[in-house]
């Protein structure tokens, strides 16, 4: 190794930190750096703030399961995010079937639990130049790379999400036209961006047709030219003008059609032109509202916030129970662009060791409103402050009497007095 080439640096995602802590003073022997990531959740912000040159991938997460299923959800993922980084998977003993089954998967090699050193060593040693040689046929920025990975990361576990990014796992190298549905925010061009990325014309970029703005056939005609034999991402498809979705239709079988859409089926049905509809909603995906994504909320809201925190050289710092709360309850009615940026904004302004619901909140003179869960419950602390200060003013500060006015027993009382410092 030349000394102007860093040390391999590895991640490790497992949950057992004893195993992890064994692997590390081992690589560390042979010159390489070892992170752990307890789980594929925290595996994320860490491939997305960093530069790692293999991982090592424990099948098995929770104790007693051997069916490997998240660790092959999250083999997928790693592959579909950075096809050059080499993933070695581990396995328990017994498991060869499952090792084989993930190398048709995309892993580079696999070590059976309990490992043999020397064996550990050498397979991550091939990885990482695997990885590397994978790199140096592309050179290229390699911040700049590791950044378009992790725009490009789907995360999420809802089941809706799920189906959405299996779709795209077995149509992607196919041709089929893909008609993305989802609010706002929802991430329609992600998903589109993804697809495409995973298609066979890779290679070229995106032409993007913003369908709202076209007015004229000559503009239609010019971009369909340049999207011969290449991915036309049909943004907001919706929003074409009547006149010229039929235009339109005759012309896609030259290329492969991604349309994102705002609207619902029968919206979609009632705006578009049949034959518009027809050529592109082959396959359909559909991205629910952030609020009806359960768990991902806040799953979302943790890789972000480690995420900006990398970006702004901030300290790393957990989100608190309050905040989290809040952050669940929300409708978001700008989805996870609205969370994105509501998290980047506490990144950016949070000063205690916790992003708290205050850091959540807007600046007095941002246009944006706070967001909706928080307003109110922000509102409904305010308006019980005021309400129980009125109450002992009313009756000269003595308890008794304003417990019984706010229909409180007098302990109650107290306990919010303490609450509000009164
Ligand atoms: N599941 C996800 N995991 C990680 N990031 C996501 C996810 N979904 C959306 N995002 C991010 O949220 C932001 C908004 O997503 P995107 O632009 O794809 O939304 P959209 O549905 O296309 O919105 P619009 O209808 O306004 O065009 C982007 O920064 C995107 O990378």
């Amino acid at each position: 190794m030349s000394n102007d080439t860093p040390p391999p640096a590895i991640l490790f995602i497992d949950d057992d930190a004893d195993i992890v802590k064994a692997a590390r003073l081992l690589l560390e022997r042979r010159g390489m750096t070892l992170t752990g990531a307890a789980s594929p959740d925290a595996a994320w912000p860490l491939l997305a703030e960093n530069h790692y040159d293999a991982i090592l991938l424990d099948l098995n997460f929770a104790r007693g399961r051997t069916s490997g299923a998240e660790g092959f959800a999250m083999l997928d993922r790693l592959t579909a995010a950075d096809r050059d980084l080499a993933v070695v998977v581990i396995t328990g003993h017994s498991g060869i079937n499952i090792a084989v089954q993930a190398m048709r998967a995309g892993a580079a090699d696999f070590v059976i639990k309990p490992w043999g050193n020397e064996r550990l060593l050498t397979t991550v040693e091939r990885a990482v130049a695997l990885t590397r040689a994978r790199r140096s046929v592309a050179p290229a920025d390699a911040d700049a790379d590791a950044d378009a990975d992790a725009d490009r990361l789907i995360l999420g576990e809802a089941p809706a999400i799920q189906t959405a990014r299996e779709r795209i796992r077995r149509v992607a190298e196919t041709p089929a036209p893909v008609l993305i549905r989802g609010p706002a925010g929802s991430g329609k061009s992600l998903f589109a961006e993804v697809l495409h990325h995973a298609s066979a014309h890779a290679e070229r970029p995106p032409t993007l047709l913003a369908c709202a703005a076209v007015s004229e056939m000559t503009t239609l005609e010019t971009t369909l030219a340049r999207a011969k034999g290449g991915t036309l991402i049909l943004d907001a498809v919706d929003t074409l003008a009547p006149e010229l979705q039929l235009q339109l239709a005759t012309c896609l079988a030259q290329t492969r059609p991604i349309a994102t859409s705002r609207c619902d089926r029968a919206a979609l049905a009632q705006t578009l032109a049949p034959d518009l509809l027809y050529r592109v909603n082959t396959i359909e995906i559909d991205l629910p509202p952030l609020a009806e994504r359960g768990e991902d909320i806040l799953r979302l809201a943790r890789y972000f916030a480690e995420r900006f925190a990398g970006r702004y050289g901030k300290p790393p710092r957990p989100i608190s129970q309050t905040a989290a709360a809040a952050i669940t309850a929300d409708r978001w009615p700008d989805n996870v662009r609205g969370l994105r940026q509501a998290v980047e904004r506490a990144v950016l302004l949070g000063t205690g060791d916790q992003l708290d619901l205050v850091d959540f909140q807007f600046e007095a003179d941002a246009q944006a409103p706070i967001p909706r869960a928080m307003t109110s419950s922000l509102n409904l602390e305010r308006s019980e402050r005021l309400l129980v200060e009125a109450a002992l003013k009313r009756n000269g500060f003595n308890v008794s009497r304003a417990a019984a006015e706010l229909g409180l027993t007098r302990a109650a009382l107290y306990r919010r007095m303490a609450k509000y410092g009164l």
